[in-house]
């Protein structure tokens, strides 16, 4: 890592405990390396439960960047705390080396999902991630939130998009998503199927209103611009300090039509390679092949989302998606 890190973040890439006054501020608990509960004094069962997650992924460095700072200001006594919140660093190990993963997409490894790679790095990590969101939201009767950002290998259509994971085919309310184009984002993708995503895990296991967030592009520590974050930052420590958020304007909404799963090695992405997510796919053009299996787009104004040939096979290699009206 070549930028200085301080506080919260150097703590978990050292992987040292994080020396913290308990004078007077809010209460604060390391559940595991990089995972700090802080809850404002006086704080009761219905107090708002907030789950902000980055760094799941090792070379989405911004968002951890956004976190670990909003954590050193709500310990400094800077940024007042009017939730319950959990700040957890994803993935310190593939922070340290700036890697998507080591092993395995961990982000693939939630649900339970991390016993069929008991092997792989992710699956200990993604096992204690769960463990530590199913502590923090066990006693929280009131509002429970789940924010997991994240920075996307491709320039976008839409530099900032939500990822609302599988509802059992309900809609997010209205509302909802006003909220989310407070915070930036310029288009939401709504999961058709459940997935074994952190999102997916919190929002299906916990209740939560959980949300994947790719706020941009990802880049290593020290090249970020952070002030292309600035939205989702402001609405960050808006919900951290407990006072209403920011609301926007509905952004486009969008549905997973299918996923390109890569079933082999003979898996083909016949897209540019530099092409952007949210690109519009002509009708009738072959998005890839895999075998005997061919992907030719619909028409209808399909989209491409995050196209990816390089992941390990069984994987997703990139979503097919079209509008939906909010
Ligand atoms: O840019 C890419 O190809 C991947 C960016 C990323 O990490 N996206 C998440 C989305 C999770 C979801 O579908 O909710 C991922 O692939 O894990
Ligand atoms: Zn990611």
């Amino acid at each position: 890592m070549d930028v200085s890190a301080s506080g919260f973040l150097a703590a978990a890439l050292s992987a040292a405990s994080l020396a913290v006054s308990q004078r007077g501020g809010p209460l604060c608990r390391e559940l595991a390396r990089g995972v700090l509960e802080l809850s404002p004094r006086g704080a009761h069962a219905a107090t708002p439960a907030f789950v902000v997650s980055a760094g799941v992924h090792g070379n989405e460095t911004a968002p951890v960047e956004i976190l670990a700072a909003i954590v050193d200001d709500v310990l400094a006594g800077r940024l007042p705390l009017g939730v319950r919140l959990l700040a957890a660093l994803g993935h310190p190990d593939a922070l340290q080396s700036g890697e998507r993963y080591l092993d395995y997409d961990m982000n693939r490894l939630f649900c339970g999902r991390h016993a069929l790679q008991a092997g792989a790095r992710e699956a200990a990590r993604a096992a204690e991630l769960e463990a530590c969101v199913g502590e923090f939201f066990d006693t929280a009767r009131g509002a429970r939130l789940h924010y997991d950002l994240h920075t996307a290998i491709r320039g976008s259509v839409y530099e900032r998009f939500a990822i609302v994971p599988y509802l059992g085919g309900e809609r997010p309310a209205r509302q909802r998503l006003a909220t989310l184009a407070g915070a930036g984002i310029e288009a939401v993708l709504l999961h058709s199927a459940p997935a074994a995503t952190f999102s997916y895990h919190t929002s299906h296991h916990h209740g939560a209103e959980s949300y994947t967030l790719e706020l941009g592009k990802a880049r290593a520590f020290g090249q970020n611009d952070l002030a292309r974050f600035a939205a989702i930052d402001a609405q960050l420590r808006r919900l951290v300090s407990g006072e209403p958020a920011r609301e926007g304007k509905i952004p486009p909404c969008f549905a997973a039509k299918y996923d390109l799963i890569k079933k082999s090695e003979a898996f083909r992405l016949h897209l540019d390679a530099d092409v952007e997510n949210f690109t519009r796919l002509a009708a009738g053009s072959l998005i890839a092949e895999d075998g005997a299996t061919r992907y030719v787009a619909a028409g209808g104004d399909e989209r491409i989302l995050f196209p990816n040939p390089g992941v390990k096979p069984g994987l997703r290699a990139g979503i097919v998606i079209g509008p939906v009206s909010p």
